[in-house]
């Protein structure tokens, strides 16, 4: 069915790309679970010519959700709208990365249906439930691909029911797949292709000891037999389960388990070595985020001290601690499972690092400013929905706040009435403090720059105006990232100041002369 559908339709057309060289580089080959071929005798002529194409071609397009545009992967066309959007706002610089178009994705959430001996594992049919096989998916880092096929295999020789939907019946609804690329006994050139896959594994149980845990245990054995350290193709690095019985649409349930292979998980990004957990929030695109990253560090003075809302396991705030010198950084994440990683990501920044680092758990919903005291610079980073109501309500009243807050901290009462606050207690209990360095939260100054990070366009518009129509901050920079080649989405770096900007200031000056 899916391959007449296929069959139809015409043949991308060739189009000439303006990528950067490194996006353009050949495909990456899956390694090959079936014996290797015999080598290309004349190694000077290449097997297969890089493709200087920029549209998908991936077989999977039009049935699959994942990606919603095939041609000119390399610069979206949203991009002109952001383009446009921005010099609306007075940037006219606002500059657009392109990365890796194929094989990109690092971290995929695939769902389970089908059978015993035809299983699907892919993504859903846009607007329905029904899920489509995407075995050569072009998005994803081809040892993905690898693993999904080995986890088809798997599934069929140990028999495990995939989850049927309907019935809530089965055994495995989910997999989670990530790719590590860290390996530093390689050259770094090569440690893309050989990434390894971590396999989570959503098991339709409710912990470890229940009736089907065979099955699992057997399916995790398969995978580390066929594709672990010692087995011919080493493509998996560890395998995970995830016990979830809700009938509802979250994927993960609370409870982990490390089955099989290394525990931790590392990636280098933004100049540091990052620990994370399956159970934590990972970007998808792994080397776009680590051009996102080094873009971001320009704009974070030496010394600040910074805020890092909607913080995962902190990437981003200690990416700076290490690379700026950051006299503080506050990372606050709703997901308390996040902060393990952090931990780990911590025993490992240099010795060099003196920084006071904080991880907290709590919803930056309430009392957003309270973890903004003290601090020079604030970064955002919330899911593709935005920022939360609250949090741009307090960034729109930040002078006037700010000025309470100087007013206030000289007064006693106010630190027990911050006391007495139930979510800052439980924050402040749930929190993980590294490095003497102290922080000024006693000055009870607000950040004086803002750095948005958005995956979500639409709401970003919502949020760039609804912050500058306060007039209390004003744009100053902006960025996009191609991270989600084959769809409409882009990744925005937004710098806000605070006030009005120059150029507003200057046209007011002008003004005020001429009345003179
Ligand atoms: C787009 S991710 C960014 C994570 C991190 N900055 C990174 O790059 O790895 C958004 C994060 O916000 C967290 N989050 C969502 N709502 C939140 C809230 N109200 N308060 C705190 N964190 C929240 C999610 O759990 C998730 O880890």
């Amino acid at each position: 069915m899916l391959l007449q559908l296929l069959s139809t339709r015409a043949p991308s057309p060739l189009i000439t790309c303006h990528a950067s060289p490194a996006a353009l580089r050949t495909r990456l080959a899956p390694p090959s679970l079936s014996p290797p071929s015999p080598p290309n005798p004349n190694p000077t002529v290449p097997t297969s010519l890089p493709s200087l194409t920029c549209a998908l071609q991936c077989p999977h397009f039009q049935s699959c959700s994942g990606c919603t545009h095939e041609l000119n992967l390399h610069r979206p066309v949203i991009v002109e709208e952001a383009a446009e959007f921005f010099k609306g706002l007075g940037v006219s610089d606002f500059t657009f990365d392109s990365c890796r178009l194929w094989g990109w994705r690092c971290r995929a959430k695939l769902a389970v249906r089908g059978s015993v001996e035809s299983p699907l594992i892919g993504l859903y049919r846009e607007g329905t439930h029904n899920v489509v096989d995407i075995p050569q998916c072009e998005a994803h880092h081809p040892n993905i691909n690898a693993a999904v096929e080995l986890l088809r295999q798997g599934i069929t020789e140990m028999n495990v029911e995939p989850y049927d939907e309907d019935q809530g019946t089965g055994d495995l609804r989910y997999v989670q797949m990530a790719v590590t690329t860290y390996n530093t006994s390689l050259p770094a050139s090569e440690r893309y292709k050989n990434g390894k896959v971590q396999v989570a594994l959503v098991w339709n149980s409710r912990n470890e000891n229940s009736l089907n845990s065979d099955k699992l245990n057997a399916l995790a054995s398969f995978l580390w037999r066929k594709g672990g350290l010692k087995s011919n193709v080493h493509l998996v690095h560890s395998v995970w389960a995830n016990f979830q019985t809700s009938t509802n649409n979250i994927i993960f349930g609370n409870r982990w388990r490390h089955l099989l292979g290394e525990r931790d998980f590392w990636e280098h990004v933004g100049g540091l070595d990052i620990s994370l957990a399956p159970s934590s929030f990972g970007q998808a695109n792994t080397r776009a985020f680590d051009v996102l990253l080094r873009k971001l560090q320009k704009y974070v003075p030496f010394g600040a001290s910074v805020a890092d809302l909607y913080a995962g396991a902190g990437v981003i705030g200690l990416s700076l601690a290490a690379t700026r010198k950051c006299r503080s950084v506050k990372c606050i994440e709703i997901n308390k499972e996040s902060m393990l990683s952090f931990e780990k990501t911590v025993d490992r920044l240099p010795n060099a690092v003196d920084c006071s680092i904080t991880w907290h758990h709590a919803d930056t919903s309430k009392e957003p400013l309270s973890w903004m005291v003290g601090c020079d610079v604030v970064i955002v980073d919330p899911p593709r929905k935005g920022l939360d109501m609250s949090l741009i309500e307090a960034l729109q009243n930040i002078s006037a706040a700010e000025h309470k807050a100087k007013s206030s901290v000289e007064s006693p009462q106010s630190k027990l009435k911050d006391e007495k606050r139930p979510w800052i207690l439980r924050a402040r209990e749930a929190s993980v403090q590294i490095g003497s360095k102290t922080t000024l939260e006693n000055s009870g100054a607000l950040p004086e720059i803002l750095i948005y990070i958005s995956c979500g366009w639409e709401s970003f518009k919502e949020d760039c105006k609804s912050l500058l129509s306060s007039k209390a901050w004003h744009l100053d920079k902006a960025h996009g990232y191609n991270f989600f080649p084959g769809t409409q989405s882009i990744e925005v770096l937004a710098v806000f100041k605070r006030g009005q900007g120059e150029v507003k200031k200057k046209k007011l000056g002008k003004k005020k002369k001429k009345r003179l």
